[in-house]
């Protein structure tokens, strides 16, 4: 028994002595070979098929910098086995570039068309890093990767899990939505890489006692545009500030910034710029066929399930704005059964349901709805036939990572671009950034209109019917929220038309649009005439040619003829469109919108034009009453000095009633307001009982816009009962004071003329 012991115990220690003398080597080979800093290891020529590599007979090494093939790196046996296991064996250029760059412990800001392989290229040298320097279980946190998104995040775990699968290093995937954070806490200091997003890893720092990164030795964004921006600003900064600055950081993008506040906030050291496709005359894989074409507003769901029904046996991706629109859309469609299977992916789902979706998009021919979160960096193992962007992207970024889900690697893809009339202008930003979209026309005679069939179904579905007003008004308001105006214009869209084509029966309310319309009049929300001539130019199905398995968008010479006619038809008719706007004024949505009445005070009245009856309903002379008051001495009031003080009196005890005119009113108010407050309260209470989930794009804004409302009516005070503003009762206060010295010289006239 004991034999065997002391053999595998002498099998290690060889194993552990060969591992030490190839990191020796991989050591040696790195510095000696060391690609120049700046250097584009792409400029250099490949290596002969049969050099030699790794330590030369002359005790040199072989130049790692330009090769092509991943034995060729100064990379340990482990690594090696595991790609080769994943059958990679011949670099993409953005490997080439980056590895020999990274590979000698560079920081690297790399940047590369969607699909070009950016995972490996940061998975290796992490892999490498943690293994030359020996890291093991005991040491702790050695890397953090960083994915914008959970599915993202378990697709590069995955990755690494393949390549480092003959290493000795353990890694984690620690993502939100899941519920076993408790075991992760235990645990989380025992793993050497971590792969997460960036909410569950501050929650770690914050949360977990003995949560250690302080050994960091190499930290990564993936996305790293997405991570840098606005929305995880706040999360970076907090998670950045809690690592050591010594370390190597390694950032990746299809769409990369190179903004200096953002490289400060990472500390990096004399990054290298890894743009291989900079040069590129796209900016898009070029296996990538990408198409554009107008479908007004009201006909997109008829052309999105006309695309659907022509393409049965594709494997479609379609991009929604919003949760709500995905889910209606999706349980729509269901109803209407298209004949494919249909599967919806958006934030709101509970991960465990997020992750089935995904793998089971991976699997099967299928159509999969979903927002912008499967936009970036997921790689659906079986190729995506097309990728349908049913709303416009928000801007040429996101339409870059949206089309990179389908032509990834070697294989080819479609995509196609729905814009409305007055989103045109995206086209032109997208051929500015070097994006080649053909702008195609469809054909008419292939459109089936779905919008009776979903009427029909909202009649019987009530929930349905609410579904579908949510994702109304919450696509209008993502488009109201939208930052880029010159694409973004939802005071130009047709809302009723949209309405009915939903099958709503009704226009529901759109109260985030009350400002902008306000003051303005109210016309029937139509397109402009030369908005709908655009739209007609373009409407209609798909020019398909069916006899393939697939179906092709026939875009031949003919076709492409018609195609840039249409084009440039539909630009000149758009400026006539603007001036005609511009003449007609801005075009305004037909929803209900009550106008307040203002009351209007006359303060220029003539004096003394108010008539007060006696009570035989005889008419009395202006201020008979204060010259019968009971209290009132007639003859005192001729004298002078008693006058003067009787005004002095009338005029302290007109102030207090006002004043106490003025306390009641506000006391009124106040309790309307606290009335008003309780009340939405219980209505967010009863909302957060219900488990209502929200919109990621639009429910936010909805409710700062209650919020908003509610506040407008504090200093705007709609909550009086007269319906008057403060400003108008100042008036009123103000004309009363006019009059009132005005009454005291009547007054006088009148008692004079008594006596
Ligand atoms: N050297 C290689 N040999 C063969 N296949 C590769 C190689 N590198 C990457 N791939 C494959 O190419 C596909 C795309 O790779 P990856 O997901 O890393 O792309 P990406 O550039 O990160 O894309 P995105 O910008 O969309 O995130 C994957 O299916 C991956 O397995």
């Amino acid at each position: 028994m004991r034999k065997p012991k002391s053999k595998s115990r002498e099998l290690r220690k060889q194993r552990r002595f060969a591992e030490q003398e190839e990191i020796s080597l991989l050591n040696e080979w790195i510095e000696f070979q060391k690609p120049d800093s700046g250097s584009n290891p792409l400029s250099l020529p490949p290596l002969p098929s049969n050099a030699p590599v790794g330590r030369l007979s002359d005790g040199t090494f072989s130049r790692y910098a330009g090769s092509t093939k991943f034995s060729e790196l100064p990379i340990s046996k482990k690594t090696m086995d595991g790609l080769k296991k994943s059958d990679y064996v011949s670099m993409t250029e953005i490997q080439r570039a980056s590895l020999p760059h990274a590979l000698c412990g560079r920081d690297i800001l790399g940047a590369a068309k969607t699909g070009s392989g950016k995972t490996l290229a940061f998975v290796i040298p992490v892999l490498e890093k943690l293994h030359r320097e020996r890291w093991g279980h005991e040491d702790g946190v050695g890397c953090v990767i960083i994915s914008p998104t959970r599915e993202l995040a378990g697709q590069l775990f995955d990755v690494l899990k393949a390549v480092g699968r003959y290493h000795n290093l353990s890694a984690g995937l620690l993502i939100g939505g899941r519920k076993d954070v408790d075991t992760e806490k235990e645990r989380v200091n025992e793993l050497n890489i971590l792969v997460c997003t960036p909410g569950r890893l501050l929650q770690h720092m914050d949360e977990t006692l003995s949560f250690d990164c302080s050994q960091l030795q190499v930290l990564v964004l993936d996305e790293a545009d997405r991570i840098l921006d606005v929305g995880f600003k706040k999360t970076l900064n907090a998670i950045i500030s809690q690592l050591p600055k010594h370390r190597q950081t390694l950032l990746f993008s299809a769409t990369q910034t190179k903004s200096v506040q953002d490289l400060a906030r990472l500390s990096l050291k004399d990054p290298e710029y890894v743009g291989v496709h900079e040069k590129s005359t796209t900016s898009t894989p070029d296996r990538l066929q990408q198409t554009a074409m107008i479908v007004p507003l009201e006909q997109k769901l008829d052309m999105l399930w006309s695309f659907i029904k022509a393409h049965l046996n594709s494997k479609i991706l379609v991009f929604l704005s919003s949760c709500k629109q995905v889910k209606f859309v999706f349980e729509a469609f269901k109803k209407l059964r298209p004949g494919i299977p249909l599967k919806c992916l958006h934030g709101k789902m509970k991960q465990g349901k997020r992750m089935v979706i995904y793998s089971q998009f991976c699997e099967k021919r299928s159509v999969l709805f979903s927002t912008d979160v499967a936009s970036r960096g997921l790689d659906f193992n079986k190729a995506v036939d097309w990728v349908v962007q049913v709303d416009c992207p928000e801007d040429v970024a996101s339409y870059i990572h949206r089309v990179g889900r389908t032509a990834r690697y070697a294989s080819v893809g479609r995509s196609v671009l729905f814009l409305t009339p007055s989103e045109m202008k995206m086209l032109e930003k997208l051929q500015e950034a070097k994006v080649p979209v053909q702008f195609i026309k469809a054909n008419n005679k292939r459109l089936q209109p779905v919008s009776g069939l979903l009427s029909a179904l909202l009649v019987k579905d009530s929930d349905l019917q609410d579904l579908a007003k949510k994702a109304f008004v919450t696509y209008l308001r993502s488009i109201h929220i939208q930052k880029d105006k010159e694409v973004f214009d939802v005071m130009k869209l047709p809302i009723d038309e949209f309405s009915a084509s939903m099958g709503l029966p009704m226009t529901p309310k759109l109260r985030f649009l009350n400002q902008k319309i306000k003051g303005k009049k109210m016309s029937g929300m139509q397109l402009d005439n030369a908005d709908k001539d655009i739209a007609n130019l373009a409407t209609g199905a798909f020019r398909e040619d069916l006899g393939g398995p697939r179906g092709k968008l026939d875009i031949g010479d003919h076709e492409e003829a018609d195609v840039e006619k249409g084009f440039l038809l539909s630009k000149d008719a758009e400026h006539e469109g603007e001036a005609k706007a511009s003449e007609l004024g801005p075009i305004l949505p037909a929803t209900r919108v009550l106008k307040k009445k203002k009351l209007k005070i006359n303060i220029h009245r003539p004096v003394g034009t108010r008539v007060v009856f006696d009570e035989e309903g005889n008419t009395l002379p202006p201020l008979a009453r204060v010259a019968d008051a009971k209290n009132v001495d007639n003859s005192s009031l001729l004298d002078q000095g008693k006058r003067e003080e009787y005004y002095v009196k009338m005029r302290e005890e007109l102030k207090q009633a006002d004043k106490e005119d003025k306390a009641q009113d506000r006391q009124r108010r106040r309790e309307k307001r606290i009335k008003g407050k309780m009340k939405w309260k219980k209505q967010t209470m009863d909302k957060e009982e219900d488990g209502d989930d929200e919109d990621d794009s639009g429910s936010e804004g909805e409710r700062m816009g209650d919020r908003k409302r509610k506040r407008s009516k504090i200093y705007f005070d709609s909550d009086s009962d007269d319906g008057k503003t403060i400003e108008d009762r100042d008036k009123l206060v103000k004309t009363d004071s006019i009059s009132l010295s005005e009454q005291e010289a009547l007054a006088l006239k009148l008692l004079s003329s008594m006596h």
